[in-house]
């Protein structure tokens, strides 16, 4: 093996980033695979493909020469009263040799609803290419990106090159319901990790056109409240005008959560938001972020801040409330005239730091039910908490950051901007507290690739220049590692 940092190892590294750009129409045809089954994680009635969808990850660590374990998580106990088999979760490790440094890299291969009814142009589960994208559900969360990090060891393997880390990963199929069950399965399983140097995350999206690494994300607290009149639907002329209607008391009190300036209005609930610095204020100045092309790519015309500054902070510091939807509701098109007799509301509060789970569910319990008092209504109230995810800011000083900097000047030629993410990783400080391990994201998709929503996409380059990224990241971490043992070495 050729030392790092020598010409040698450049021509090798330039060989490897050569062979991914020959080779990517077979990388796209292996997303178009993976895109075609449906592992919707939240659809019981698909589970089974979210377990198909973990096999087949499987079976592809497994023809990298990977030591696998599926590790079987159980039943997921539905609010129906039913349970059915949670899907498996991946243990992996490629390469074990002390002298190396050793990344664990964790992502999903579940997916968020989608059909063709919601909106999409093309297919959701048969990937189109259009322009240079690539449409389908799962394009950029997270199935390019977990492919692209295999593809990026693939490759050294069709060469016969040397891997210069050591690769361990931990894959899941319930990312998108919350992660159930993942940190007792990094709790049960820490001697894994005992000789694992760094974790890497590559679920989320750059925030303009400029790559980006991510050092925070926001939690998530999903509550549903639900709001019962009686055993059954009824006839809105037969009844409607003499009973107290649960659809009524649920919209007044999700009308209370939020007011029209997106400010939470539930008590207590910005006590734990942590203060503002100077250092943390200059930040944002340097940022690129084009706020007119953000609005283009959303499609939305009016955002509730009109500086950049107020609108990162009010996406990776500041809490907000979103109103999901209503189960029980009727929603379908027609003018069907009934009373519904269960309503559930969905609404979820992304939290920064140092808010904690149990305050916010006791502040949103106790103003649900001080605003239900209001109504003097007979029907019965539950509310509950379902997800709770905690925020996560990582230290930036962790040599990987500095490795994925480098690799990222490598590939894309600018420096990256360092960000936080609005969105929730809900395993990505469990990964921190419980191993003490350094946590970074290491995003390649675009500002514009619509995560969780119709016509989320991927574009080809992203996809292709992002698993050249994930390449050039394991030859840098390799090169600074050594230099960091060599330095500890000689100081003893
Ligand atoms: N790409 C990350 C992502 O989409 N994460 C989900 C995780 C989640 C949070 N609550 C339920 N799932 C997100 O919505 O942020
Ligand atoms: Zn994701
Ligand atoms: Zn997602």
């Amino acid at each position: 093996m050729l030392p790092f940092g020598t010409d040698a190892n450049e021509k090798h590294l330039d060989d490897i980033l050569s062979y991914i750009d020959e080779h990517q129409d077979e990388f796209v045809q292996n997303l178009k695979e993976w895109m075609a089954v449906p592992s919707d994680s939240s659809d019981p009635e698909l589970r089974s493909e979210v377990t198909r969808m973990m096999n087949i990850t499987a079976e592809r660590i497994k023809t990298l020469g990977g030591n696998v374990e599926i590790v079987d998580m159980g039943f997921e106990k539905l609010y129906d009263g039913r349970s059915i088999p949670f899907p498996p979760a991946i243990l992996a490790e490629l390469e074990k040799d002390p002298a190396k440094a050793t990344v664990c890299f964790y992502g999903h291969v579940d997916v968020q609803p989608a059909s063709k009814e919601d909106g999409w142009k093309t297919d959701p589960y048969n990937m189109t290419e259009i322009n240079g994208n690539l449409y389908g559900r799962g394009a950029t969360d997270n199935k390019g990106p977990v492919l692209a990090w295999i593809h990026a060891l693939e490759t050294h393997k069709s060469l016969k090159q040397d891997i210069p880390v050591n690769l361990k990963f931990i894959i899941e199929g319930v990312e998108e319901i919350g992660s159930p069950g993942l940190a007792d399965l990094i709790a049960g399983h820490l001697q894994f990790f005992s000789d694992v140097d760094y974790i890497v995350i590559s679920d989320n999206v750059w925030l303009s056109k400029k790559p980006a690494l991510t050092y925070g994300t926001r939690g998530n607290a999903y509550f549903f409240v639900e709001v019962e009149s009686g055993q059954k639907d009824l006839h809105s002329g037969t009844f409607g005008g003499i009973i107290h209607e649960a659809m009524r008391d649920l919209v007044y009190i999700l009308a209370n959560l939020v007011d029209s300036s997106g400010h939470i209005v539930i008590p207590g609930i910005y006590d734990d938001v942590a203060p503002l610095t100077e250092e943390e204020n200059k930040l944002y100045e340097n940022i690129e972020f084009d706020l007119e092309e953000h609005k283009n790519s959303s499609g939305v015309d009016t955002f509730l801040y009109k500086t950049k500054e107020e609108i990162l902070q009010h996406l990776w510091r500041q809490p907000s409330l979103t109103i999901h939807g209503i189960e029980g509701a009727f929603s379908g098109t027609g003018t069907k005239t009934v009373i519904p007799s269960k309503v559930i509301g969905k609404f979820s509060i992304r939290q920064v730091p140092n808010m904690r789970i149990p305050e916010v569910e006791k502040q949103v319990t106790k103003h649900i039910e001080d605003v239900f008092a209001r109504l003097h209504s007979p029907n019965k109230l539950k509310v509950y908490l379902t997800i709770g995810a905690v925020p996560w800011v990582a230290n930036i000083d962790d040599l990987q950051y500095k490795a994925a900097k480098n690799a990222v000047t490598k590939v894309f030629g600018v420096i990256p901007d360092m960000i936080r993410d609005g969105s929730t990783i809900p395993l990505a400080k469990t990964f921190h507290d419980l191993t003490q391990k350094s946590v970074m994201m290491l995003p390649i998709g675009g500002a514009d690739d619509g995560e969780h929503s119709q016509n989320e996409k991927i574009s080809r380059s992203n996809y292709i220049q992002g698993t050249k990224l994930f390449a050039s990241y394991f030859h840098e971490l390799s090169k600074l590692h050594k230099d960091l043992i060599d330095a500890k070495q000689l100081k003893n």
